[in-house]
């Protein structure tokens, strides 16, 4: 399997290059230049086999040999048997044809574990076959940076930087990061918002004196790994409900645009699948987008789900390719647009096979609190503020026949102020992360400048010079 860039400009790679690389050298994001393919009768067969086995199924043929197979399948059932639900990824019913599939059972409590735990495991395994160090950056608005502290604590190869916008998280999201105590664990708090720590992040890998000279690799999802761990439970869902004889739906809080693209992917791969539905906060970019054909950055507003407080969604530029014939010229004029002015339009026909695939809603901070009270008081069913934004907006796109499912993105204990003042009841922790509630923090704050964060890099990371 080969791997090219949305902007056409960069070299093309094999799997194990494309993990450690992050962004593309011409500032795009790695794509596989094919889709692998399931038959009906491989679909229908996940129905009867476990995460794992499915997981296996579904990631080797974009590893493509790159990891043996029996190294492979360790690797997957190492990641996934720490998660607190042996199947992984449950599906809950909530209505008559309505579901919620739960990706927060494992160790950092939101979707992000279930790429994030493989994705260490597998960069640590590729890194040790070379006999080389890697520097690692993640940009977070919450979630990214517990879920990659947590793969990546005390792996003796990699140092890990984790950039979050200070104050902007919730009290257990950033003690996630300020807590561990490894010595290769960095929890930098910048004065800005996600938006800012991702583009320094972009930043960082676009100044190739400073990329190659500690080594940078990547743990957001515009690394290819992480969209791809993500495609398997899709598979899975589906399978569950009936694919590929029937149709499934899925709704997704969307905010960096990975995990609705994973869908999009399990979609290409043969997956039936109806509607991909984009969940926005008042941060609704992707909505708008949707709407009139008009990618326009506007500001950020906080809310409470803050992890989907994001302007500049990273992976809608794969889609792009996608809906562009993987026309590189095309991808990289808009990208160009956006950061000249702000905004670019997209041209009819690409918008209308989006259509095709995609629909979007937003839901505003007082639907929010009223569909997690809502379902609490209907169903007993405690939804964090990510997932009941997903809720509200499926229930506008929810047909008698087709199964809707609702991306369960996060544990309502990540967010219990939030939860409490909309439900009434606070959420617990599990036992073994209550400890972390009264540890010792460290972390450094820093302006949100590219120059301080790379000056800080270059002090702590052990990688300097060792070259990926
Ligand atoms: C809890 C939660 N829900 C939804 C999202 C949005 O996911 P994505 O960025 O893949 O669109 C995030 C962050 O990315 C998140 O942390
Ligand atoms: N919501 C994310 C933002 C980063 O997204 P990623 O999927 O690109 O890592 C977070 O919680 O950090």
């Amino acid at each position: 399997m080969k791997y090219s860039s949305t902007r056409g400009d960069a070299p093309v790679l094999e799997f194990s290059d494309v993990l450690l690389q992050g962004l593309a050298r011409d500032g795009g994001l790695y794509l596989p230049e094919t889709w692998p393919q399931f038959d009906a009768e491989t679909i229908a067969s996940f129905a009867g086999k476990s995460y794992e086995e499915v997981a296996f199924e579904v990631i080797s043929p974009f590893v493509d040999g790159a990891i043996p197979d029996a190294d492979l399948k360790s690797m997957i059932a190492e990641s996934y048997s720490g998660f607190r639900h042996p199947a992984v990824t449950p599906l809950v019913q909530t209505g008559s044809n309505t579901f919620i599939l739960e990706l927060f059972h494992g160790p950092t409590l939101a979707f992000k574990d279930v790429a994030m735990q493989l994705l260490g495991r597998m960069m640590d395994y590729v890194l040790t076959q070379r006999g080389l160090r890697a520097t690692i950056v993640g940009a977070t608005s919450g979630d990214t940076g517990g879920a990659a502290i947590e793969a990546f604590r005390g792996r003796g190869r990699t140092d890990i930087f984790v950039l979050f916008p200070d104050g902007r998280v919730s009290n257990v999201q950033r003690r996630q990061m300020t807590t561990p105590t490894e010595a290769n664990v960095h929890a930098l708090a910048l004065t800005g918002n996600f938006d800012d720590c991702q583009a320094i992040v972009k930043g960082m890998f676009n100044h190739f004196n400073f990329r190659d000279r500690v080594a940078l690799s990547g743990v957001n999802s515009i690394n290819w790994a992480r969209i791809l761990a993500q495609i398997v439970y899709y598979f899975v869902a589906g399978a569950a409900l009936g694919a590929p004889h029937r149709k499934v739906s899925f709704t997704v809080p969307t905010g960096n645009f990975g995990d609705i693209f994973a869908g999009y992917a399990a979609m290409k791969m043969g997956l039936p699948v109806d509607k991909l539905v984009v969940a926005t906060n008042v941060n609704d970019i992707l909505a708008r987008t949707l709407e009139t054909g008009r990618y326009e950055k506007r500001g950020v507003h906080p809310t409470i789900s803050p992890s989907m407080d994001i302007q500049v969604s990273s992976n809608f530029e794969r889609l792009l390719s996608e809906v562009n014939g993987r026309d590189g010229d095309v991808v990289r004029r808009m990208m160009n647009q956006l950061n000249q002015s702000g905004s670019f339009t997209i041209e009819d026909g690409p918008l209308a096979e989006m259509r095709q695939h995609f629909a979007a809603g937003r839901c505003d901070e007082e639907a929010t609190s009223a569909t997690i009270a809502e379902l609490w008081t209907e169903a007993g069913y405690l939804l964090d503020p990510h997932t009941a934004i997903g809720v509200h907006v499926a229930k506008a796109h929810t047909s008698g026949e087709t199964p809707m499912v609702v991306l369960g993105t996060a544990h309502p204990a990540k967010f219990p102020d939030a939860v409490e003042a909309a439900s009434g009841d606070r959420p617990d922790l599990p036992e073994n992360l209550k400890d972390m509630m009264f540890a010792e923090e460290r972390q450094q704050v820093l302006a949100a400048e590219q120059g301080a964060v790379e000056q800080y890099i270059e002090k702590h990371a052990r990688a300097v010079g060792a070259g990926v």
